[in-house]
């Protein structure tokens, strides 16, 4: 029997300023899976993990990423998917062909839209029949800040947070990741060890609505920052006056982008931030600079400025004058020797779909 289908999974920004770890928006720039499972096909059981995966060759990472099923990042934690509901493998004959356009590293949730794609995957592959509810207590366990992964599976503008969880509950949670995915980093050796179950409905997430006329701008440098890196940067402890500024412009820019017409007064001021921009200068050059280049008053149509997720990727919301707020700020690049490209982008409001041949 053959059997196929394909999924579809938006890249993202989050935080938006002062929304770090709780804000992200899922935009239309879409990792694609097409797989097929043929289990007649015989050559299969000497794939990995019963998986053969391709790149098209202008996808982003072509050739950098992982090809073996127990490596690569969508894979990965689709065995992990399916390995926590007592599978051991991919079924016989799975044949993955992935397009990727979301640049890596660079702040529009690359490695979100991995995880989720990878549920998925497991979910669809394993016919485990998950919502998506369930699929984001896995994604939660291998991508632990909520704002990418719920933006990708959702779509749209989302807000999230991880609920508090029962000790039992942390006990599986505080897992180490290396743990999570301890039987698939031994070289592909099945150790025939099930990981824990994810705790149910670990985050919570609302979508918010958006003002149509609000386009997203990406400014997009061409050097990586791993997520890693940039968060290693942050501060343990955040004074109160900075965590209240962060909260005060939060409570406004929820809603200031809903409004109709978008009020450039209000969503400028409501995207500062004092929790994560000022730090990440150290790894994006010019930052400060940069975030300064356009405003309201310089370029018509700007709405608001920010570092999109952990960088380095600048994000410029606005409803015209894409070309020339996207100009000034690659030339502000520029000036560091630093070369960009630039997207507009629109909201994917569907989030992360799933079509069956
Ligand atoms: N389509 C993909 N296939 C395989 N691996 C991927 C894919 N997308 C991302 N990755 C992995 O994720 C890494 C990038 O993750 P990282 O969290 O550092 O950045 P990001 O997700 O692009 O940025 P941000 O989290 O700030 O939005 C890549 O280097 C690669 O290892
Ligand atoms: N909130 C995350 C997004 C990047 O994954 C951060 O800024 O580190």
């Amino acid at each position: 029997m053959v059997r196929s289908f394909e999924i579809k999974v938006p890249c993202s920004s989050a935080n938006i300023g002062p929304g770090y770890d709780v804000l992200g928006i899922g935009l239309s720039m879409y990792l694609t899976i097409d797989c097929t499972i043929d289990s007649a096909n015989i050559d299969s059981i000497s794939y990995n993990n019963n998986c053969i995966i391709e790149y098209t060759k202008d996808s982003e990472g072509y050739e950098s990423v992982p090809l073996e099923a127990d490596k690569n990042l969508i894979t990965k934690t689709a065995l992990y998917v399916l390995r926590c509901n007592n599978i051991r493998s991919f079924p016989t004959g799975t044949k993955l062909t992935i397009n990727n356009p979301i640049p890596l590293g660079r702040g529009l949730g690359s490695s979100g839209a991995a995880v989720v794609a990878g549920v998925m995957l497991g979910s669809e592959v394993g016919q485990l029949d998950f919502d998506k509810q369930r699929m984001l207590d896995f994604c939660l366990m291998i991508e632990r800040h909520p704002d990418n992964i719920s933006a990708a599976m959702m779509g749209g503008f989302v807000g999230s947070f991880l609920r508090d969880l029962s000790p039992a509950e942390v006990e599986r949670r505080e897992i180490p990741l290396s743990e999570v995915f301890s039987d698939l980093s031994s070289g592909g050796e099945d150790t025939g060890l099930s990981p824990p179950l994810p705790p149910q409905d670990i985050g919570r997430h609302l979508k918010y609505q958006w003002n149509e006329k609000i386009k997203c701008v990406a400014i997009i440098p061409n050097f990586e920052v791993s997520t890693a890196d940039s968060r290693g940067v942050l501060p343990k402890a955040y004074t109160t006056n900075d965590v209240v500024f962060n909260l005060q412009r939060l409570s406004i820019l929820t809603t200031a982008l809903t409004l109709d017409p978008p009020n450039p007064d209000l969503i400028y001021p409501a995207m500062q931030d004092r929790l994560h921009q000022p730090y990440r200068k150290t790894l994006i050059p010019g930052l400060p600079q940069i975030l300064q280049s356009v405003t309201p008053k310089t370029h018509k149509g700007l709405l608001g400025i920010c570092l999109s997720g952990a960088g380095p990727t600048i994000l410029a919301l606005a409803t015209e004058n894409f070309d020339d707020i996207a100009a000034e700020i690659i030339n502000e690049f520029k000036k560091k020797n630093i070369e960009c490209d630039w997207k507009l982008l629109t909201l994917a409001d569907d989030g992360a779909t799933i079509i069956r041949k």
